[in-house]
């Protein structure tokens, strides 16, 4: 199922302009431009390790089967010649991919697997071609693959949460229970594309089970053959509140209590007044139907604005207040299991830490608080936030291999990495990446070792048999 709803793309140009006019700047002779992509060391950098993720839906989608088709060349050989005002676009090489493999393209790309926790400056793919007469079209496909920055971004910033979010979790309740519900993507409405929700939503079911963002588990399913890779619960918005208007608060809660009366169930309370609500609503007039849920149909209550430390902490007091507390085993103090609160408003990696540093203050354990989070997790980021760079570090020119590099005096961080590379776990088990084709040197040297056994092991064996 997972071939039949692929969607192939149209276009082979999904690259900047520049890159068309490339394959008429590189040196006579060349037959090979390998590169590679990673997420540059940056020094007291935040982020010093990243999660892999994305690669195999762009490749599907976009560079995998047959995508040169005579109409497609047609096509750009026409756009280019009205874009450049001048005939750059390669005719003949983009017919020479379409006659000698049928259009698919004579790529090797070597990845981390996805999921992968890779340390900052390490690399995670490398790109080249298999067949010399298409060196030019190594770096024509590197725009759409720089475009792997946003899934692995998401799914780092993600799994930044996470770390937060087990901190606190493990310190205020003596275990990671329920941690990958603790956070749940709000951000579908906050980004850029349909396509980005579908990259970012996926990214951060990496790390968590609990979304919002339906185009993330599509693309799960369709491209990941996870049949449900996140879930949901029924929940009020503004709108389904303030229909009822402000005399009736109170009858918009109670039909949320009675539409869903089993599984949890969450509700924006902060229309009109947060602590009203709680007090007066949740607190006395709904106080019976609250407490006849149980503990697996919990009442979700959701502030929505105002400093959400600062709210959180009032409003967590009046429901004491109203409905008790209890202990937990490492002495912080927990509401009845009928309630919760989820606060979706203004977190992000800073806020979220200092909410649960206030509440542990306060004695209250993070098993009370569930997150939501917008376009901090989808949006608020950038290629720079992981230093995202695709660079060439190989070439063979005359049948020749040479290490290249780039390594700006104006910048040194900027200074790419040179050879063939391979990422490997050192002596000491950590990621690190062998450059300058040290790698081949490396199996060479195991491959001799290796024979060497072998022969000895075999003259061993020969002399007891004497
Ligand atoms: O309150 C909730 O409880 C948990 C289920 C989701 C939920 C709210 N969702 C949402 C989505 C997009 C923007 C804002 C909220």
């Amino acid at each position: 199922t997972v071939n039949k709803t692929l969607i192939k793309c149209r276009e082979i140009h999904l690259l900047s302009s520049f890159q068309i006019t490339h394959y008429k700047q590189y040196p006579p002779n060349i037959s090979k431009v390998y590169s590679y992509f990673e997420c540059r060391h940056k020094k007291g950098g935040q982020y010093n390790e990243v999660v892999f993720f994305g690669l195999q839906y762009l490749l599907k989608k976009y560079l995998a089967g047959r995508v040169v088709t005579e109409e497609k060349i047609q096509e750009a050989k026409v756009f280019y010649q009205m874009h450049f005002k001048q005939s750059v676009f390669d005719e003949e090489g983009w017919r020479k991919v379409l006659e000698k493999y049928d259009g698919r393209l004579p790529i090797r790309i070597k990845a981390v697997p996805e999921g992968k926790i890779i340390p900052r400056g390490n690399v995670l793919f490398t790109v080249e071609n298999t067949d010399p007469d298409f060196f030019w079209l190594t770096n024509y496909i590197e725009t759409m693959l720089l475009q792997m920055w946003y899934p692995i971004t998401v799914a780092t910033i993600s799994r930044e949460f996470k770390k937060i979010l087990a901190k606190h979790l493990k310190a205020t309740s003596g275990s990671l229970e329920g941690l990958d519900l603790k956070l749940h993507d709000f951000g579908y409405r906050g980004v850029s594309s349909q396509e980005s929700a579908a990259l970012g939503g996926a990214a951060h079911l990496v790390n968590f089970c609990s979304t919002d963002t339906v185009a993330g588990l599509l693309m799960a399913q369709r491209y990941y053959a996870c049949p449900m890779a996140g879930f949901s619960i029924p929940a009020a918005e503004h709108s389904t509140i303030i229909s009822w208007g402000k005399s009736r608060e109170k009858d918009a809660f109670e039909c949320l209590l009675d539409q869903f009366p089993s599984g949890p169930v969450a509700v924006v309370s902060d229309s009109y007044d947060i602590f009203k609500a709680c007090k007066h609503i949740w607190g006395d007039k709904l106080k019976e139907r609250v407490m006849e849920r149980s503990e697996d149909s919990a009442l979700i209550i959701r502030p929505d604005s105002g400093d959400p430390a600062e709210t959180l902490i009032e409003v967590i007091k009046i429901l004491e207040e109203c409905f008790g507390c209890s202990q937990n085993s490492v002495g912080y103090k927990v509401l009845p299991s009928y309630l919760r609160i989820i606060q979706g408003d203004g977190i992000d990696l800073n806020s979220i830490n200092e909410i649960l540093e206030k509440l542990s203050d306060e004695g209250w354990s993070a098993e009370n608080v569930f997150f939501g989070c917008g376009s901090a997790l989808l949006q608020k980021i950038n290629r720079d936030t992981l230093n995202c760079a695709f660079k060439c570090s190989y070439v063979e020119t005359n049948g020749k291999g040479m290490d290249v590099y780039k390594q700006p005096v104006t910048d040194p961080s900027k200074g790419s990495k040179r050879g063939r590379l391979c990422l490997r776990r050192n002596s000491d088990g950590f990621i690190e990446t062998v450059e300058r084709g040290a790698v081949v040197l490396l199996r060479a040297l195991n491959r001799f070792r290796e024979r060497k056994r072998i022969y000895r092991k075999q003259t061993k064996f020969r002399q007891e048999q004497n």
